[in-house]
């Protein structure tokens, strides 16, 4: 591992390691050999890769707040890739756990909201100009995120044509969505669901079928026959509750920092944000609800 150590020259959080023969409550000081947290973490890179272009302070929030939204969506994925093959093998428990988990994790970019809410619009309107036609819009992770709940769109590919990401994201499209497998359980569990939605192109947006919204209109009317579909089902809900609150403060937080201006990667901006509210990722799940 010593050979990979690396030091930033100039830096103040990197002096230089203590020696060996300091002591401290008996903690290991010299890493000159061993692997250590910052090794382990990879700390060199991240910390390293805060790169703002403008003069402006508060653009160190604007990158932060999306590397770190960027790493949480990375887990994310890990989860719910995870997820989709436990439904697939019929694996429920470990399914509820990485479900509840990534339900939280959205939480958490949900909150995350309140810190960048501190930028105010003169404040980015100084950093704005730097950023070309960069945008969120580009983010693939969140759009591989979208896809594997089923908002598949596959025009939004052609963003990251030419990308190393590309390839990802095609297999991302073409790939069930966790709420396709969910929809395969049910039939599993003989549930009827219709050969149309079963073999639908999954390619396309879910689009909501009667015979699914069915079969969870009967799961929700006799939970202790079907707990375990009744738990996977509320557990959803649950997710795409979260999904809809991120949506809602990034929307709202767009409009008190810029207003009704175009975006920079080229949408409407707050108008094109608000039509993003209207998709409804399980529309089963939440349409039976009239109906109880
Ligand atoms: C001041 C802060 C922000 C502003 C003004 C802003 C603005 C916008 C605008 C106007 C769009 C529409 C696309 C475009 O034309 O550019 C957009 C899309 C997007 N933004 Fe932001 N955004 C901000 C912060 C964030 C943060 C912190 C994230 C977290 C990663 C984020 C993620 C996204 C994503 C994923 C999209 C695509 C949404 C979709 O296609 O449904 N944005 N943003
Ligand atoms: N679309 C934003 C720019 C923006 O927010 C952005 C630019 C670069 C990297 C991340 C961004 N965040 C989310 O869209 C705007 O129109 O101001």
């Amino acid at each position: 591992m010593s050979d990979t150590k690396q030091t930033a020259p100039g830096c103040p959080m990197h002096a230089p390691a203590p020696t060996a023969d300091t002591e401290w409550h008996g903690a290991q000081m010299d890493f000159s050999k061993d692997m250590s947290y910052g090794d382990y973490l990879g700390l060199n890179q991240i910390l390293h890769a805060q790169h703002p272009l403008s003069p402006n302070h508060n653009e160190m929030l604007f990158i932060i707040q999306h590397q770190t939204s960027e790493l949480w969506m990375k887990l994310m994925l890990h989860e719910m890739r995870a997820v989709r093959t436990h439904l697939q093998g019929g694996e429920l428990p470990p399914a509820f756990k990485m479900l509840a988990r990534v339900a939280r994790i959205m939480d958490q970019l949900v909150h995350a909201w309140d810190v960048l809410a501190t930028l105010t619009p003169p404040e980015y309107t100084a950093i704005r100009p730097y950023l070309g036609a960069s945008s969120g819009f580009q983010s693939y992770q969140y759009r591989e995120i979208e896809f594997i709940l089923g908002n598949k769109n596959a025009a939004l590919l052609n963003v990251h044509a030419s990308t190393p990401e590309y390839p990802l994201l095609q297999e991302a499209l073409n790939t069930p969505s966790v709420y396709d497998e969910a929809i395969r359980l049910l039939a599993r569990n003989g549930l009827p669901i219709s050969d149309a939605r079963l073999h639908a192109d999954v390619t396309r947006p879910t689009e909501a079928d009667e015979s699914v919204r069915n079969a969870w209109l009967e799961v929700y009317r006799d939970p202790t026959r079907y707990w375990a579909l009744y738990e996977l089902a509320e557990k959803l809900v649950d997710l795409e509750t979260a999904f809809r609150f991120w949506r809602f403060r990034h929307v709202t937080t767009v409009e008190r920092v810029i207003g009704f201006k175009t975006g920079t990667g080229g949408t409407a901006g707050v108008s094109y944000l608000r039509k993003m509210l209207d998709v409804v990722l399980f529309p089963e799940l939440f349409a039976l609800r009239t109906l109880l």
